[in-house]
């Protein structure tokens, strides 16, 4: 039985408004009045403002895939927290695998944008995980652990009240291997552990996602274990019937 409360689906530099709308659409017909489960969706910056004007009357958040941690100034190019609020953005997907290996997104830098959209009330999802050779070294939780202590080194327990943490070993990003459900619910329970040591009562309610190909058809034996409580959702968040479907899953 599915114990999920979060799915959230990370468009990556993908989608268009035709998306925005159909998407909304079809998650909003799946909907059920008493929803246990929050749909979060994160397109590119281009199609916040399109998404928010379709979701506003529902239970769908939106999230942004990226946010500077400076207030304003001379960022070229870069996109900050108030910003993003302005438009109604809820959460900001933090230290993605691929912000971190091609866009200079150091633990230190994922530290700072933390920090701030946490200090600022967004929801950070932070995200984790080894790549492939860290895991064969047998180096996945000294990795894991580096990558919270980084990130969490700054943050009040308040602060962690608005964090989410996403597991996502980098081997299984849109490749198609997934995780199987036994080594994704270790490392879970291994940041769970950390988490609660870290900030006590707080740390415990910290939603713990599972990401990396994730699909309608594995969806529910991940969302099923213990300390898996939803998922980020790449390539089949693009998919109408698939993101509902992965809903679905989650709402057991
Ligand atoms: O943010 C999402 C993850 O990178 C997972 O992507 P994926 O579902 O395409 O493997």
């Amino acid at each position: 039985m599915a114990n999920a409360s979060l799915v959230i689906g990370n468009w990556k530099m993908n989608g268009n408004a035709a998306l925005t709308r159909s998407m909304t659409d079809a998650l909003r017909s799946a909907q059920q009045p008493t929803d246990s489960v929050k749909v979060v969706v994160c397109p590119p910056f281009t199609l916040l403002g399109e998404l928010t004007r379709h979701c506003y009357y529902d239970n769908i958040a939106v999230g942004a895939q990226n946010v500077n941690a400076n207030e304003n100034g001379a960022h070229t190019g870069e996109v900050s927290i108030e910003m993003l609020k302005e438009l109604g953005v809820e959460y900001v997907i933090i230290g993605h695998s691929e912000r971190r290996a091609m866009y200079g997104d150091s633990n230190d830098v994922v530290a700072a944008k933390t920090a701030a959209a946490t200090a600022a009330g967004l929801q950070a999802v932070l995200c984790v995980g080894e790549d492939k050779q860290q895991r064969d070294d047998d180096k996945t939780w000294h990795v894991v652990e580096q990558q919270l202590q980084a990130a969490c080194e700054q943050l009040s327990a308040e602060q962690a009240t608005k964090l989410v943490v996403a597991y996502e070993p980098i081997w299984a990003i849109g490749t198609g291997e997934t995780a199987t459900p036994a080594q994704a619910e270790q490392i879970h329970a291994q940041i769970r552990a950390w988490l609660t040591e870290r900030f006590a009562a707080v740390g415990e309610k910290i939603e713990i996602l599972y990401g990396g190909s994730v699909k309608a058809d594995n969806a529910a034996e991940l969302f099923a274990q213990q300390h898996i409580d939803g998922g980020l959702i790449g390539g089949a968040s693009l998919k109408e019937d698939q993101f509902v479907a992965i809903v679905q899953a989650a709402r057991g």
